[in-house]
């Protein structure tokens, strides 16, 4: 306690001069937590959605920091990224044209493996944005059990509209910084909004042409080039075993259940694959151009050809009405407000379900909220849930499954064996089915709510690597 008044704040400013020495006063716990608060807005106060994730977390430790004060510098630590890089990405359009775009990656935690996350190409990324998935990462990937730092990168470049070529340039180019920096031992990057299998393939021949390696930089890759069956799937299918988990415990299933999914990219179309096979009803699909509803559920023949819109054509959600006489189309609309379910799975991005969208989900009498994107709900949303009895699963516990199972990309690339479909779902099962209870265990112990046992039990495991490790 001594040493962190003495690291914290020796002295005493008044108009930039030093005055004398301040007299230490011993701070409780609540106050250690709120200057630290303090200092990370101070860091970085132009950095909204990294300030919101770091929030959402220590609103969710005070029993922790009660039990264990020595952990509120580590959890200090923990908020600065140990390395943040930023480059530009120089890239040629099809007519000849020089753009430039900025890079990221952002290599935040190492505590318990080499750095792992996605990269996300998408016009409203921002440092804010790329250390808020990162920090986020560091426990998701330490409730996976498997040994994974934390990192997460991407650029604001625009896929949309682009053509194929257009893509592979610039892909090409962003590895052409990137390719120094990652390393099957260093960090492993993978898919995010905008990076897909195709894009992966493009990073991971320029990365092998470079580098002359062919290792396992990047997960997400093809199966014939060292991709891990089930990865492409790994993320909803997780979301659907986390939220069998939860209605399991409570003696519940998910046979019937009218669901509320949003998003049509990778995790919304598995998320709604593996609904249909448990047997729920997947009622609506959205993208930024708004949201399609099937009132008595999506078919298998439906989610194909969503997939072969968004996969395929690359086209907007709107395209699916040609295929479907029963679907309705709301314009610029998220699904909540229009929608009767049970449970709710946002799978598109950040901050997606607010305060009114949670309102209009209790008074339609949903039961659970299961987050499949990264930090989908507001904070006032998610407070809203709790207090009206809603159950609720977070991202970093939920959406898992796909880091999980790029973590097993890597363990099969060490091995230079490539599992069975059969067995990678098994382990995914048996992974999602540890976070939840890794998650509840926690949420008992510290009695706290599900959200808060994910990010405790999270932390504990890497705040201890941290402290193992010494201050580094
Ligand atoms: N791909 C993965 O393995 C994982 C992804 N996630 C998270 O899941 C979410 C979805 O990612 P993916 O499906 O991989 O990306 P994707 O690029 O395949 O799909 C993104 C979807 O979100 C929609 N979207 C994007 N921005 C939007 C906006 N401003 N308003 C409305 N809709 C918007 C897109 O139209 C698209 O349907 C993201 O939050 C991502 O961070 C989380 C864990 C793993
Ligand atoms: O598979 C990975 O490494 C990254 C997945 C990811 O970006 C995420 O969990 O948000």
């Amino acid at each position: 306690m001594e040493q962190y008044l003495t690291g914290a704040a020796p002295y005493s400013i008044a108009n930039g001069v030093p005055s004398k020495r301040a007299e230490p006063k011993e701070l409780s716990v609540a106050e250690r937590v709120e200057a630290l608060w303090e200092r990370v807005k101070k860091r970085d106060p132009h950095q909204p959605e990294f300030l919101q994730a770091v929030e959402e977390v220590l609103t969710t430790m005070g029993a922790v920091f009660e039990k264990r004060p020595e952990l509120v510098t580590v959890m200090e630590r923990l908020c600065e990224p140990e390395r943040q890089l930023i480059f530009r990405v120089p890239w040629l359009d099809d007519e000849g044209n020089v753009h430039v775009n900025r890079g990221y990656r952002v290599q935040f935690n190492s505590a318990l493996g080499p750095y792992k996350g996605g990269l996300r190409f998408h016009p409203s990324v921002t440092l804010s944005v790329i250390k808020f998935l990162g920090f986020e990462q560091i426990f998701k990937n330490s409730l996976t059990t498997l040994p994974l730092g934390g990192g997460k990168g991407g650029s604001d470049f625009d896929p949309k509209g682009k053509s194929d070529n257009e893509i592979m340039r610039f892909c090409q180019s962003f590895m052409t910084e990137l390719f120094r920096h990652i390393g099957a031992n260093t960090d492993v990057p993978a898919g995010d909004i905008g990076v897909g299998g195709r894009e992966v393939g493009y990073m991971f021949g320029q990365y092998k042409r470079l580098a002359n390696n062919f290792s396992g930089i990047l997960t997400g890759k093809g199966f014939n080039w060292g991709g891990s069956n089930i990865r492409p799937e790994a993320t909803g299918y997780g979301v659907v075993y986390f939220a069998r988990e939860i209605l399991q415990d409570a003696g519940d299933s998910l046979e019937g259940k009218r669901v509320a999914v949003s998003g049509s990219g990778n995790v919304a179309q598995f998320t709604v694959e593996k609904l249909l096979d448990l047997g729920a009803v997947p009622v609506s699909m959205s993208d930024s151009s708004g949201c399609v509803i099937e009132e008595d559920g999506f078919t298998r023949e439906g989610l194909a050809a969503v997939m072969e819109i968004k996969n395929v054509r690359r086209s907007r959600i709107k395209a699916y009405l040609e295929a479907s006489s029963t679907a309705k189309f709301v314009e610029g609309e998220r699904p909540w407000k229009h929608v009767t379910v049970d449970i709710a799975m946002p799978a598109a991005t950040q901050n997606e379900l607010d305060l009114e969208d949670a309102k209009a989900l209790v008074a339609c009498g949903c039961k659970l909220v299961v987050e499949a994107a990264n930090m989908p709900s507001t904070p006032e949303a998610i407070h809203y849930l709790h207090e009206n009895d809603v159950q609720f699963g977070p991202a970093k516990a939920a959406n898992a499954g796909g880091v999980a199972v790029s973590g097993l990309e890597m363990s099969q690339n060490s091995l230079r064996l490539q599992w069975s479909r059969e067995e990678v779902d098994e382990r995914l099962r048996g992974i999602m089915k540890n976070i939840f209870a890794s998650s509840k265990a926690a949420m008992d112990e510290y009695g706290t709510h599900l959200q808060g046992g994910a990010n405790i039990a999270g932390f504990l495991k890497v705040a201890d690597s941290m402290l193992a490790q010494g201050a580094v």
